[in-house]
């Protein structure tokens, strides 16, 4: 028999939250954690976290488009845990810190399971605020400059609300995480919950996916391996580029400040994909051809920030411009690939 009937018919009662919650206050030590550490930003953060000996930081992450390999200097220190875990499913453990990163990020693999990526903004978002609730923990949602949309506001403020298909194959990407903001700031209302938002635009750097299939890893890749640069036409469309330093350099200003946000993150030098393939042609393999291949649905035609909220509020700015970011990574691409440099 499983259990007796005045189990099954007693009230359960909600669990109680563990005394360690309080013991934060009496130890010097930050317990942080980062989902979707493993991940090509999160496993960045994880490096400059780590630096602080006051931290303790946990990974949780799922594996889909992250790895072990991105923390692989971490594993079996003694101020780092790594955890298998989706955050569709809650978690329970205890925590000062959240940076809230899980999803995947690259518009080949959100769309390749549209539903899971929307679970991962709504129910991943929840249960993490489920969590931060708890345990009375900071949260930061990385969201993103998408929540724009294909912008009808040249260059975009924080205050614009955004030009979005709501039912097109981004949708679970955009409207995903602007249903996380919503939640985000309906947590912060409802029930105090500190909260950071973060809207990152266009990030590159090194240990990004190699087949990842955005723009700046698909082009740097292809260059090395001498073949043609895919521009998606028409290729006068523009994003801003920002490197995984400054954008990590950001999040932490943000999670450390008083303000909620959401404050745009990214780099205001904007370029067409056109100009892209020239420069890294120019810095990379000169003998590369530039191709036109066709677009996917709905891709923004134009995309750059204004950073003035988080000029003025968090003392931040950009300082890796796109020629010093490129040589980078290529680097980090050429390792991981087995290219030597040309001479
Ligand atoms: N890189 C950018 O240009 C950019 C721009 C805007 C916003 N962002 C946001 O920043 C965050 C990190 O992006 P990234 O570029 O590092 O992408 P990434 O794909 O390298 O990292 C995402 C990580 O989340 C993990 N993940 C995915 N679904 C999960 C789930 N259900 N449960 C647990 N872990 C899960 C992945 O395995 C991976 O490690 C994402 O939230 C993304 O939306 C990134
Ligand atoms: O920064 C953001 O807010 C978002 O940017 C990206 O979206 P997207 O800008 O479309 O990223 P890419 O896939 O890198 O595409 C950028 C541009 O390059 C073009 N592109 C992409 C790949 C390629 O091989 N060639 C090419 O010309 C695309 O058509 C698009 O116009 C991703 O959705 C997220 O990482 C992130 O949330």
């Amino acid at each position: 028999m499983a259990g007796n009937s005045s189990d099954v018919l007693s009230p359960k009662q909600p669990p109680l939250p563990s005394p360690l919650r309080f013991s934060k206050f009496f130890q010097s030590n930050m317990r942080i954690l980062i989902t979707g550490g493993a991940g090509f930003i999160g496993s960045h953060l994880v490096d400059r976290l780590m630096e602080n000996e006051k931290n303790e930081v946990i990974v949780a992450d799922n594996y889909f488009t992250g790895s072990k390999d991105n923390l692989k200097k971490w594993i079996g220190h003694p101020r780092f845990e790594l955890i298998r875990h989706d955050v569709t499913e809650p978690l329970t453990i205890e925590v000062d810190q959240i940076y809230h990163l899980a999803c995947p990020a690259s518009p080949i693999f959100y769309k390749y399971n549209p539903v899971k990526t929307i679970k991962t903004n709504v129910i991943g978002t929840l249960n993490m605020l489920g969590l931060a609730k708890r345990v009375g923990a900071r949260i930061l949602l990385t969201s993103t400059s998408e929540v724009y949309g294909d912008p009808l506001v040249h260059p975009q403020p924080e205050s614009y609300w955004g030009n979005v298909n709501p039912i097109g194959v981004r949708s679970c990407y955009d409207e995903g995480k602007r249903v996380a903001e919503t939640l985000m700031f309906d947590y912060h209302r409802q029930h105090g919950i500190e909260i950071r938002v973060a809207r990152i635009f266009n990030t590159y750097g090194p240990r990004m996916n190699i087949d990842d299939g955005r723009v700046v890893s698909n082009f740097i890749a292809q260059a090395i391996r001498g073949e043609p640069l895919t521009v998606q036409s028409p290729g006068t469309q523009t994003r801003s580029f920002c490197y995984v330093s400054d954008l990590v350099d950001g999040l932490i200003r943000l999670m450390e400040g008083s303000d909620t946000g959401p404050i745009n993150l990214g780099n205001p030098g904007e370029f067409t994909m056109l100009e892209l393939a020239e420069t890294v042609k120019e810095l990379i393999n000169p003998d590369v051809e530039i191709k036109v291949v066709e677009n996917t649905p709905d891709d923004p035609r134009q995309r750059k920030p204004i950073i003035t909220k988080a000029m003025e509020l968090l003392g931040w700015e950009p300082k890796v411009k796109l020629r010093d970011g490129l040589p980078l990574m290529e680097e980090d691409f050429r390792l991981r690939l087995g290219f030597d440099k040309k001479n």
